[in-house]
């Protein structure tokens, strides 16, 4: 049995591998990696954001926590409990203590059904009574600012917002420890957004109950949530409490999101600008830190007389032409190509940002060779030249989690205490970019 003091919910090394299945035997040919070894612990009563961009995993987190999901490694626990082996009564009381809030509430309400027999539902399944199941449901209809005459009324007749209410409501009657909350307020305009988030903080302090809110949106979670994990192809690379994570991050993906948080001021926004706009496969994900080849901070694994922006642009260079993502002036034809459409090395080099010579010598080779692969159409002698100048500690070595300074951890080799590279924010990101 746990107390009170320790966490609601462990997840240790939690892993939800997919297989990739062909032909009519179903040979696994490979596997998603959607989440891939992510540990982080809920306590009572708390928000804690789980954050990144779509398909980072974090639905996946969120179902495998609720046992909706079975995980392929790591466990989770419940008030002490192993979700994994729950079974007959403390399963039922598991499925009562936990629900789930998505974001259209149209998948959580059936249209013929009236809203008081909805929200009484999960009562239902746990064998409460009618008249008992009555008067709760009246009680947390007016609890989410809807009326006890609203329950004879079917969900058509309500609007987005108090639709999202009702389904507060159905998660709510069972007096649930836990709420997990995906992308609660993404399909609502911003004014009902700001009232249903309004909603779930008086009703996580007024029912003491934790909210794990998916999302994707970091100004919401900066307002609404205590801490925060922020997730990358299926991994965690930074935690904290949300305030210090976001106003202050020191990982170069939090950075990126935060970057696109429209009230930042623009010096702030360049600093998280990634390299390479194609988020990788999570069935073949980059080695080393996943998040090296879009890293605005990725460090060099060889010495180069190149300032770090000179070196950042010549990163970018090396994983756009990986990424596909040069632009249509930067690629030639190949032979047989008239000289109207010709494209020169320069013409290369105009188009990522590299036309005056570098300073350092084999830096400046490789990137003439790779140019001219490029101007005559050879992306794939372009991408072995450049990976072969510009090697990345990061795409080598895998980093382990350290404590940040506020608290929390983050996983990025220029905040291991081994690695020689500076943290981001003291030069690994350029300021006057
Ligand atoms: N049942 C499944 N079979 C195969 N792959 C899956 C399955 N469910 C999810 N995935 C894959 O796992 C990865 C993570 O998906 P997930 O939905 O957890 O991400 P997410 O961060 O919640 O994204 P979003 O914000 O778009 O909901 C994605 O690549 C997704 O395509």
């Amino acid at each position: 049995m746990s107390r009170q003091s320790d966490p609601l919910c462990v997840v240790r090394d939690l892993e939800k591998h997919y297989p990739i299945t062909r032909g009519w035997l179903r040979r696994e040919v490979g596997r998603v990696r959607a989440v891939d070894g992510v540990s982080f612990a809920l306590e009572r009563g708390e928000a804690l954001g789980l954050v990144g961009e779509s398909g980072s995993g974090k639905t996946t987190v969120a179902h495998t926590l609720l046992g909706l999901e079975t995980p392929t490694g790591g466990t989770v626990e419940f008030d002490g409990d192993l979700v994994s082996e729950l079974s007959g009564d403390a399963e039922r009381s598991f499925r009562r203590r936990t629900q789930l809030v998505v974001q259209d509430p149209d998948d959580a309400l059936d249209p013929r059904m009236r809203v008081g027999e909805s929200v009484a539902e999960p009562l239902r399944v746990h064998g409460i009574n009618r008249v008992r199941r009555e008067a709760i449901v009246a009680d947390v209809l007016e609890r989410v600012g809807l009326g006890e005459d609203d329950a004879d009324r079917y969900p058509h007749e309500f609007s987005g917002g108090e639709k999202q209410r009702i389904s507060i409501a159905r998660a709510l009657v069972t007096n649930p420890d836990l709420i997990v909350a995906d992308e609660p307020t993404s399909a609502l305009d911003a004014r009902v957004r700001s009232d249903i988030l309004a909603l779930l903080d008086r009703i996580r302090r007024e029912f003491d109950v934790a909210i794990l809110f998916v999302s994707h949106d970091l100004g919401v979670v900066e307002r609404f949530c205590d801490r925060v994990a922020v997730m990358y192809l299926g991994e965690l690379v930074e935690r904290g409490r949300a305030r210090d994570v976001l106003s202050d991050p020191d990982h170069p993906y939090t950075r990126v999101l935060r970057s696109s948080i429209p009230s930042l001021d623009p010096t702030d926004r360049r600093l998280g600008r990634p390299l390479t706009d194609t988020v990788p496969e999570p069935s073949d994900p980059p080695s080393g830190c996943r998040f090296h080849p879009r890293c605005p901070a990725v460090i060099p694994a060889v010495d180069l007389d190149l300032s770090h922006e000179t070196w950042r642009d010549v990163a970018a260079f090396r994983f756009a032409v990986r990424a596909d993502e040069l632009p249509p002036e930067a690629v030639g034809d190949g032979p047989g190509t008239t000289d109207a459409d010709a494209v020169a090395p320069t013409d290369v080099r105009r188009a990522v940002g590299l036309e005056g010579e570098l300073a350092d010598p084999d830096a400046e080779r490789a990137v003439v060779e790779a140019a001219a692969s490029l101007a005559a159409g050879d992306a794939e002698a372009a991408a072995a030249t450049l990976d072969e100048a510009f090697p990345t500690r990061c795409e080598r070595e895998s980093p382990t989690a350290v404590e940040r300074e506020t608290g929390g951890t983050v996983a990025c080799l220029r905040h291991d205490p081994t690695t020689e590279a500076p943290p981001v924010a003291d030069g690994g990101t350029d300021r006057e970019r």
